[in-house]
């Protein structure tokens, strides 16, 4: 029995509601969970992670995040009720979340790109409700906003990004120009200690791994495969959802400048991205009586590849 006061998690918020969430869960397990603002976006929002600790210097870490195309709306709400599960989880003493946390940290973004978040909720109209990317002015004052994911450092300005600001995989003047983009860079190199770096994006059902830029075998593919094919089998057996697995090059497109692709190349070999559910029926409007069975094979799927982690 969930004890998650009265939030609706069978519904999509708005960023307001999402950052008073946050609190919330942060008051009622403050000995677990503290808030960390990691800078400004173009807007001058604030961009904050959700920190599960049980103490410890620099512990090793997991990364995860949504929301960094702001019309994955998905994203962001399974990321809601996966920083709820980790918190029930671990005051439950559930298996197997207490162990991750008494080895690793968890650095949760439910909401990567604020601005964009915000511009989908200005208005129904496509124009609003379907923005893919951040707010920020470009070089044409008819078309702003960056490409968050193809921004990286990582093969920046390669296959699979454009140099047109009116384009959706719009890459940025150049890699970390966003600073949506510099301030998770920062945050993660100035920790030094991340093991995973986990993405969250809608739609396809996909569990991916590097390289996005490259169709070449990353050198721990065998592994990465390995590990992302048990995952999706754990997310299969809750609701029989199918997940197809892969490198992002072969599994959905060629992609420079991803996020993926940068915390591989420097280091965090358990890097991944998933894109969820659908598979193109409601695409990035999948209706709200989804999102709870979407959260939750997730959590099945994520839960598998955290303690594979830990475990190695
Ligand atoms: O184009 C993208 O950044 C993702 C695919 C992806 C995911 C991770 C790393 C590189 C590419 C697809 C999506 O989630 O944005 C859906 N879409 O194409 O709109
Ligand atoms: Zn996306």
């Amino acid at each position: 029995e969930r004890k998650s006061k009265s939030f609706n998690f069978a519904a999509y918020h708005d960023l307001e509601t999402i950052y008073s969430f946050m609190d919330t869960l942060v008051a009622s397990h403050s000995n677990l969970i503290s808030k960390v603002n990691i800078g400004r976006t173009y807007e001058n929002r604030t961009m904050y992670v959700l920190k599960f600790s049980t103490g410890g210097v620099k512990k090793p870490a997991i990364w995860i995040d949504a929301g960094i195309h702001a019309r994955e709306w998905i994203s962001h709400a399974t990321a809601v009720w996966l920083a709820d599960r980790i918190a029930t989880d671990f005051m439950g003493n559930r298996a197997p979340v207490p162990s991750i946390l008494s080895h690793m940290d968890i650095f949760l973004m439910i909401v990567a790109n604020p601005d964009g978040y915000v511009f989908t909720h200005l208005s129904p109209n496509p124009h609003y409700r379907l923005w893919r990317k951040s707010r920020s002015a470009t070089s044409n004052p008819k078309c702003p906003g960056v490409d968050l994911n193809r921004n990286w450092d990582a093969e920046f300005g390669g296959p699979g990004a454009s140099d047109d600001p009116c384009a959706e995989d719009y890459r940025g003047p150049s890699a970390q120009s966003e600073i949506e983009v510099k301030n998770i860079v920062d945050f993660i190199m100035n920790h030094g200690n991340f093991k995973s770096f986990i993405t969250i994006h809608s739609y396809m059902q996909l569990l991916m791994y590097p390289y996005g830029y490259s169709g070449t075998d990353a050198p721990d593919q065998p592994e990465l495969h390995d590990v992302a094919t048990s995952a999706s089998k754990a997310l299969n057996s809750w609701h029989g959802t199918v997940y197809k697995v892969g490198s992002i090059f072969h599994t959905i497109k060629p992609a420079s400048g991803a996020s993926v692709d940068w915390a591989y190349l420097r280091g965090i070999k358990y890097s991944f991205a998933f894109e969820l559910r659908d598979t193109g029926r409601y695409g990035f409007l999948l209706p709200a009586d989804q999102i709870v069975s979407t959260a939750r094979e997730t959590w099945f799927a994520l839960r598998y590849i955290m303690k594979y982690v830990c475990d190695h």
